[in-house]
């Protein structure tokens, strides 16, 4: 019988593999950030071990770093903490870091696909759930707890069992103005929060295909959050063109046995899958959350559901629930429902390519009286990109504010927190409560959805904008 891609790669790794054990898989790249890494580090040192392999690891500043005034000492003693901690950490330990003011600092999952360290046939960790953002490049990848990192720092390997394989096929077309964010939003509401738990999710079909590698990014960056432990995509002309020239490619004679070997990571015709979903992409709308989980979504063009919409009574119970945090009886038309932030950034929608959509829809306009929108970019490098096409001058001019990089507004960890019970139209990828700062509501978006929020100060799609004067 044949293998699903997560297989194959999967093989290629195991060190060691026994009757009822986990398997004991070798890690090809380790991606650390200040968060998850501090206890890592510190157990060690108190083994007295060194990282096995320092060149198979990099680190990154991207949750506590301010993105105001970023090039000055960071104020926030615990961010500062954490920062210097990953510093020091990095400096003992000999790990390359791409720190505050470096061009390639950022969020981790922005930042490895752009220095083309993530590649085919991989498998990448990092103590952080959105790891399978990696997964977009063929690659096995996920994120590990704590104690997890220590043992990769300290031996280049992971203890894991063996997950089983789930396809999602889309089949068809996504329709004009509908996003990769739409799709996986979509998706997660059709599926459930939990329907991923204990599979590597590979996604496959026509729609998959026609994705750009940044929408592929988008897709597998929430698998985690139907529960997935990672989600793949198999490579194909559009990957091997995104690596070509990335500083941490192959070249030349590499280049090309690279390729051939990348060109096998795919899945048989004969494999089987342990469960299969299919999706139709032209069911795909604009879509965004009214609730407190990414699987709480609705059409932007409809309204927001009611407790008794839904069967199920725990439905009922978490709808009733998430409606009273968010402020909403249920019922209420989504466009008419008013946001006073907008945050368009993270490791989900933070790239040049999201930055270019939200300029595109955002020329010509203003953010709406009473309405602040921050634009983050994913990278320091994301933010050069952005401004020598002067994409900035699109957000300054249309009110909005352009700044530093890093996870900002994504998680409170950082000053781009907000306050109170505020509503927020984000294309980030989490709406739990809490999750931007205290009562804050968060509605989850794509980013011409966003964009055209903005603009209009209540939750909206770019062809809304036709009526708004420039
Ligand atoms: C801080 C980090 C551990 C966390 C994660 O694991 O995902 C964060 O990145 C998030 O998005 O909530
Ligand atoms: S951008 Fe958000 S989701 Fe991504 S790593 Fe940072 S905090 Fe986590």
């Amino acid at each position: 019988m044949g293998k699903t891609l997560a297989e194959k790669v999967w093989d290629e790794h195991v060190v060691r593999s026994a009757d009822g054990e986990p398997d004991l898989l070798y890690i090809d790249l380790h991606l650390i950030h200040e968060v998850t890494s501090p206890q890592a580090f510190d157990g060690l040192r108190l083994a007295g071990r060194t990282v096995r392999r320092p060149d198979l690891t990099l680190a990154t500043e991207d949750h506590n770093v301010p993105t105001l005034n970023w090039d000055k000492p960071i104020k926030d003693p615990v961010s500062r903490a954490q920062i210097n901690a990953l510093r020091a950490n990095c400096e003992e330990f000999g790990i390359r870091l791409h720190p505050l003011g470096d061009v390639e600092q950022g969020i981790v999952h922005v930042v490895g696909p752009q220095l083309g360290l993530t590649q085919p046939g991989m498998t990448i960790v990092c103590g952080d759930s959105h790891t399978a953002t990696h997964g977009a490049f063929g690659a096995i990848a996920h994120g590990i707890g704590t104690s997890e990192v220590e043992h990769v720092l300290a031996t280049q390997t992971l203890s894991s069992s063996r997950p089983k394989t789930c396809a999602v096929t889309v089949t068809g077309e996504l329709a004009e103005g509908v996003t990769a964010k739409d799709l996986i939003l979509y998706l997660i509401t059709q599926v459930g929060t939990g329907a991923g738990m204990g599979y590597i999710v590979e996604y496959r079909g026509e729609a998959i295909r026609k994705l750009s590698m940044e929408g592929r990014m988008t897709v597998c960056n929430m698998s985690i959050e139907w529960g997935a432990k990672a989600g793949l995509v198999a490579p194909d002309e559009t990957t091997f063109e995104f690596l070509k020239g990335k500083p941490h490619a192959p070249r030349g004679a590499d280049w090309d046995a690279a390729l051939e070997h990348w060109k096998t990571y795919y899945t048989d015709e004969d494999a089987v899958f342990d469960k299969e979903i299919v999706i139709d992409a032209s069911e795909v709308t604009p879509w965004v959350t009214w609730g407190t989980n990414p699987g709480q979504g609705a059409p932007l063009g409809g309204t927001v559901p009611r407790p008794a919409d839904f069967d199920d009574q725990i439905e009922r119970t978490a709808a009733e629930n998430a409606l009273a945090y968010m402020g909403l009886a249920g019922g209420e038309t989504l466009k008419e429902i008013p946001v006073d932030h907008v945050f368009i950034g993270s490791c989900t929608n933070g790239r040049l390519d999201d930055l270019r959509a939200a300029a595109e829809v955002l020329k010509g306009h203003r953010v709406a009286d009473g309405v602040t929108m921050i634009v983050v970019p994913g990278s320091a490098r994301v933010r050069l990109e952005a401004e020598a096409e002067g994409l900035h001058e699109v957000f300054i001019a249309a009110g909005a504010q352009w700044r530093g990089a890093g996870c900002s507004m994504c998680l409170g960890m950082n000053d781009d927190k907000l306050d109170g019970p505020v509503r927020t139209a984000s294309t980030s990828n989490r709406n739990f409560e809490g999750r931007q700062g205290d009562g804050v509501r968060t509605h989850l978006v794509s980013v011409p959805v966003a964009a055209a929020t903005a603009v209009r100060g209540t939750l909206s799609s770019p062809a809304d904008l036709a009526s708004v004067l420039a």
